[in-house]
């Protein structure tokens, strides 16, 4: 990993990545608006329970909590569906999808949820989110917090293996987001684990995966919409190469640049969302808008 971050990086920035990696993680919450809970009334909680935070720069709804995060449990926040745990280089990436009211949306990878509740509190009320999850334990989560977030009547479970759902599906959806299984390895700081587990046969099974589901994720596209390739890695084999091997095979999809739906700081030169942890100070994430000719 250290040979491959200073390949990719170069040796000071592969060092500064690492020592990121090594400090004490700090989180974001945030606030439900589905729920009907808004930032500010989240400050008023936090501030009642003492815990320090400051404001998301990128986001409305969101709080970064360094210390304190026990408090929030304890008093129950989490569980009453007050607020979530949401890195907001997670919440980026639903920026980057931009769901609309009216919407039909299809959550290709959708468990545990994080991604799938956020853009259904971001529907207002009307549309649909498709969540499709192949292990029913992790959708099984994601179906107790819609409903403790109030916005289960906006989201539909779908328990199935994404490439046999869209081979046997012929709706056409307005968006179609495939958060893929990625190694993780824009989450170490809070993954420590994930460093003595990655292996590079991995990597190259995980390439695969993610070839063979972004193909299925495309099938589900209409004419016109959009398909959202998203991970939580900051691995180019992962990200970048995996959209140009995908818009070689599919000629039919273009590039939509990111940067009306994100901070400039985040949208790489050919229009991609990515999150730094050094730059940025929050988790490693990607996320490429692809756009499907009329
Ligand atoms: C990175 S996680 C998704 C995280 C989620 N989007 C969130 O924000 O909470 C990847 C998910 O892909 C699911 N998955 C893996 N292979 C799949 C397949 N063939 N069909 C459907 N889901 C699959 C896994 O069960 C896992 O829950």
């Amino acid at each position: 990993m250290v040979r491959r971050w200073t390949k990719y990086l170069g040796q000071e920035e592969a060092i500064k990545l690492m020592v990121w990696n090594n400090s004490q993680p700090s989180f974001s919450l945030r606030a439900n608006n589905g729920k009907g809970v808004t930032r500010a009334d989240l400050v008023t909680q936090l501030n009642l329970l003492k815990v320090p935070h400051e404001l998301s720069l990128h986001l409305d709804d969101f709080i970064r909590v360094k210390t304190g995060l026990q408090n929030v449990i304890q008093a129950g926040l989490l569980k009453e569906g007050v607020c979530a745990v949401q890195d907001e280089s997670a919440g980026l990436v639903v920026s980057v999808v931009d769901p609309q009211p009216g919407e039909s949306i299809v959550d290709c990878c959708a468990a545990p949820g994080g991604k799938t509740i956020y853009m259904a509190s971001r529907l207002n009320g009307q549309g649909m989110v498709y969540a499709i999850d192949i292990n029913k334990g992790r959708l099984r989560i994601l179906t107790e917090t819609a409903k403790s977030n109030q916005v289960n009547s906006f989201i539909t479970t779908i328990e199935a293996d994404l490439c046999l759902f869209a081979d046997s599906n012929e709706v056409n959806y307005d968006k179609v987001l495939l958060d893929a299984p990625c190694s993780g390895l824009g989450v170490l700081s809070k993954r420590a684990d994930l460093r003595w587990n990655r292996r590079l046969e991995d990597l190259e099974q995980l390439k695969n995966l993610q070839d063979e589901l972004l193909d299925a994720a495309s099938l589900l596209v209409k004419p016109g919409g959009i398909l959202i390739y998203s991970t939580c890695s900051i691995d180019p084999e992962e990200n970048e190469e995996r959209v140009d091997a995908f818009l070689l095979r599919h000629p039919e999809f273009c590039i939509d640049p990111a940067d009306r739906l994100v901070p400039s700081d985040f949208v790489t030169k050919r229009g991609f969302y990515s999150s730094d942890p050094v730059k940025h100070s929050l988790d490693g994430a990607f996320a490429a808008r692809l756009v499907r000719a009329l």
